[in-house]
């Protein structure tokens, strides 16, 4: 069963299709114009797809990268918004969330710091108590320890309420633990689309004498070759190797990158 569906081509776009189960935790990576923002729009319906089809069950939550408010509004104001918009509201909800990162309601929107923006905009969409979230870059603008706070306070959604989060991020140290799949753009396309744990299982690093072909079956992501080594990035699912080539399986940095790379 997936809540979450799409199959979908825009702009720079190219036949991006996959499904999300409910309760899944999604990271969407990928270099600067690979399209995560557009694949969000289309996503949240608010950009209709060139071509294709996507769709959602249940209600939406959106929060854009530019979060954009209007900068006379007092926070105070934002909420009775999300009040009388929203058929369902959960005042509770978004006051905690206000109160934990001590937003100052009485300020104006446009006094307020990147990250107190962020944490209203937050509030309003954890408020109308969304059964899929979809985030664009929502910890750019948060300090560390805030980052840490806002995915765990998120995650307990998750847990608690089986909410299905998105986000899109650049960091993927952050997507440690947290994000139990991975959509991986680049230039419009998607690169990799799978549970992350099995992605870490599959992909393997085998280094050894300089070699002009891969000491294993598979599909090679990456090769590099020095003057007397060679490393080969292989989804190979762990297949045995005998000396001196050496194994290991990589990191997810390490992967997102092998595979940005070899799509650059
Ligand atoms: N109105 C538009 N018409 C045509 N192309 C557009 C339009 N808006 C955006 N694009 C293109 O779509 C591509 C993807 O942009 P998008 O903002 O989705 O990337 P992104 O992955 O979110 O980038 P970043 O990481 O920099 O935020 C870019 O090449 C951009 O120029």
């Amino acid at each position: 069963m997936s809540v979450v569906a799409a199959e979908v081509s825009k702009w720079a776009l190219r036949n991006v299709s996959f499904e999300l189960p409910p309760g899944s935790v999604t990271a969407m990576v990928g270099a600067n114009g690979s399209g995560k923002s557009t694949l969000l729009n289309v996503l949240a319906g608010h950009l209709p797809p060139d071509s294709g089809h996507s769709s959602i069950a249940g209600r939406v939550a959106y929060v854009p990268q530019h979060k954009p408010m209007y900068r006379s509004f007092k926070v105070a104001d934002v909420l009775q918004f999300g009040r009388r918009m929203n058929d369902i509201w959960d005042d509770d909800r978004a006051d905690e969330w206000l109160t934990r990162f001590k937003v100052p309601r009485r300020l104006q929107i446009g006094d307020l710091s990147g990250g107190q923006r962020t944490h209203v905009t937050l509030a309003l969409a954890l408020g109308s108590r969304p059964d899929v979230m979809l985030l664009d870059e929502p910890l750019s603008e948060l300090d560390p320890l805030a980052r840490h706070k806002v995915m765990r306070e998120l995650l307990t959604e998750v847990n608690d309420n089986g909410m299905t989060l998105v986000f899109s991020t650049h960091v993927v140290a952050e997507i440690g633990g947290v994000a139990d799949r991975l959509l991986l753009l680049s230039g419009g396309r998607l690169l990799v689309n799978g549970d992350t744990d099995e992605l870490l299982e599959e992909h393997v690093l085998y280094t050894g004498p300089h070699a002009s072909k891969s000491p294993v079956e598979g599909p090679v992501v990456l090769a590099k070759h020095g003057q007397s080594q060679s490393s080969y990035l292989v989804r190979s699912g762990g297949t045995r190797i005998d000396e001196p080539w050496t194994a290991r399986y990589v990191t997810l940095e390490e992967l997102v990158v092998a595979h940005l790379e070899r799509a650059a």
